[in-house]
């Protein structure tokens, strides 16, 4: 049976989409991949040219236009039906994610599948997007002789650009809300993670949307990220990344902006924790995918009195940890590139190097780090206040939970962080204290489920994701008064 998308590609060769149409790049010019895992070639993209950044802007602004306009039931309607296309190619595309992003195809698989859910759950939100009505006399000294009518209207076209390691969720993340609260896309796929980026964008392109309201630009960001994000015809920006996104932030023009940026998530264990539970809380959520989650655990802080228990029950649980490939779903797999490996390499080196312990043996092949719980770590070491975004777990410890909370508090980042204590309301008034966008009580940190609110403080982003905030962030407010002759009461009997 030929895939719904085989418009899309040309081989191993994928397009552009430009005001509905699937293209190769005037530039002529194109980007080869590699898996991270054995770096043989991927796919094909297209670098794409600043001509054709107009016309996907240009088009999507034109589309933008009529697609404001279609009931809201119809946008639902079409954004329900890419779920439906997700779900009927969930292998097709993880398979694509796999050889991208080296992620493994259970966790691929479930990738694709959330983001179904996502796009389900979003165009239920977006049918409840409520106004407000305002009565004048509610204000001291006001007759009731204006009504206030407050409505969301949509921002015009999205630039949506997303991160490698959620290359169809995270960019769905943001297509969905966008089209639901009426705006058009312009979207920006990873570079590894394009092709999955791309199929998430065609899916909303054969669920129906019109030509020109969703567009895809491929192509380095360092080559035309500047020219994409300066855009006047860019209404607003949902990035999802790194530290880059700083820099966006500075560039862009007065425009609305959703930023998902970096994570120093920290682990904060206190003396009364369930240490098993902490210690299955933190494996997992410092070596899912590898460590490449913006919520994965990258610090942990042990008050002193429990730290060499806790240690012992986390290395434990790490060496049972399954290193490989991904078709073989290893829970560990190589990281996205080589740089990303040597980055962390020397954050684990310049920390054993200042006198931290590793407690496990350092193994690299390649792109693949073996899982590496690192002890004693200290605020002399670039580890304590870096994101490895790799499987490599630092360990602090501290005096007591009061120390803990300090120490959190003066990472640059404010994403989410976890607490462990059999207190609740120990637990309570940690989490209040601490700078971050979510706590989680006895849980690693996570993004999902997808309806969640989830954002960063301090460095860690702006504005807020999470199915009705991603359409909140993509929308203004706006108000009708209606000025009445006299006062005006409605009444039932
Ligand atoms: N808070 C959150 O929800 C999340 C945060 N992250 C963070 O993202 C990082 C890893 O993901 P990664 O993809 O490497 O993030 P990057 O910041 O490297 O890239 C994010 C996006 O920005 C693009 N980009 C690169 N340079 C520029 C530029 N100069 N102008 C505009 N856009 C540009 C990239 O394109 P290209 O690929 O072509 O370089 C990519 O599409 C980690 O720091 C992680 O913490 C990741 C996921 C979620
Ligand atoms: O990109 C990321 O790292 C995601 O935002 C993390 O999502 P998760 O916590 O649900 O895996």
């Amino acid at each position: 049976m030929t895939s719904t998308f085989a418009s899309i590609h040309e081989g191993n060769t994928y397009f552009l989409l430009l005001n509905g149409k699937f293209v190769q790049s005037e530039s002529g010019k194109t980007i080869t991949g590699e898996t991270p895992f054995d770096g043989t070639p991927t796919y094909t993209i297209q670098a794409a040219t600043k001509a054709e950044i107009d016309r996907a802007y240009e088009s999507a602004a034109l589309a933008q236009r009529s697609w404001r306009q279609v009931a809201l039931w119809k946008r639902a309607e079409i954004v329900h039906k890419a779920a439906t296309i997700l779900r009927e190619h969930v292998d097709e595309i993880a398979t694509v994610i796999l050889r991208e992003v080296g992620k493994n195809r259970k966790s691929a698989v479930s990738e694709v599948l959330r983001t179904a859910d996502l796009c389900d759950y979003t165009a239920e939100e977006g049918l409840r997007m409520e106004g407000q009505l305002l009565v004048s006399d509610s204000y001291p000294g006001q007759p009731r002789n204006k009504l206030c009518l407050v409505q969301r209207v949509p921002l015009g076209v999205v630039l949506a650009q997303g991160p490698f390691n959620y290359p169809c969720n995270l960019t769905g993340s943001k297509v969905a809300p966008a089209l639901m609260a009426g705006n058009s896309c312009v979207v920006k796929g990873p570079t590894q993670g394009a092709v999955a980026a791309l199929y998430l964008t065609a899916a909303f392109h054969f669920a129906g949307v019109p030509a020109g309201v969703v567009n895809y630009i491929s192509g380095r960001g360092s080559e035309i990220g500047d020219y994409l994000v300066t855009h006047p015809l860019c209404n607003c920006i949902s990035f999802t990344g790194g530290n880059i996104g700083l820099e966006v932030a500075k560039k862009a023009h007065m425009i609305p902006m959703q930023m998902e940026l970096g994570g120093k998530d920290a682990a904060i264990v206190c003396d009364d924790a369930d240490l098993d539970l902490a210690a299955k809380c933190i494996v997992s959520g410092a070596f899912s995918y590898s460590g490449q989650r913006c919520t994965a655990v990258k610090l942990v802080l042990a008050v002193e009195s429990i730290a060499d228990e806790l240690v012992q029950k986390v290395v434990e649980r790490t060496r049972a940890l399954t290193v490989g490939h991904p078709e073989d779903d290893c829970e560990v797999t190589a990281v996205i590139n080589k740089a990303a490996a040597d980055y962390a390499e020397s954050l684990a080196m310049d920390a054993k190097e200042k006198g931290a312990k590793f407690l496990l043996e350092y193994r690299r092949e390649g792109n693949l780090i073996h899982p590496l719980v690192v002890d004693r770590v200290d605020e002399s070491m670039k580890l304590a206040w870096e994101e490895p975004f790799a499987p490599v777990l630092p360990v602090m410890r501290v005096k007591d939970e009061r120390a803990a909370v300090a120490f959190a508090n003066r990472l640059r980042y404010g994403l989410q962080g976890c607490v462990f204590t059999r207190d609740v309301n120990r637990a309570i008034m940690l989490s209040s204290e601490i700078t971050a966008g979510t706590i989680q009580v006895n849980g690693a940190p996570a993004r999902g489920p997808d309806h969640f609110l989830f954002l960063g403080h301090k460095d860690s982003g702006i504005n807020a994701q999470g199915a009705k905030w991603s359409i909140e962030a993509m929308t203004k407010l706006k108000s009708v008064v209606i000025n009445l002759p006299q006062e005006a009461y409605m009444i039932a009997n």
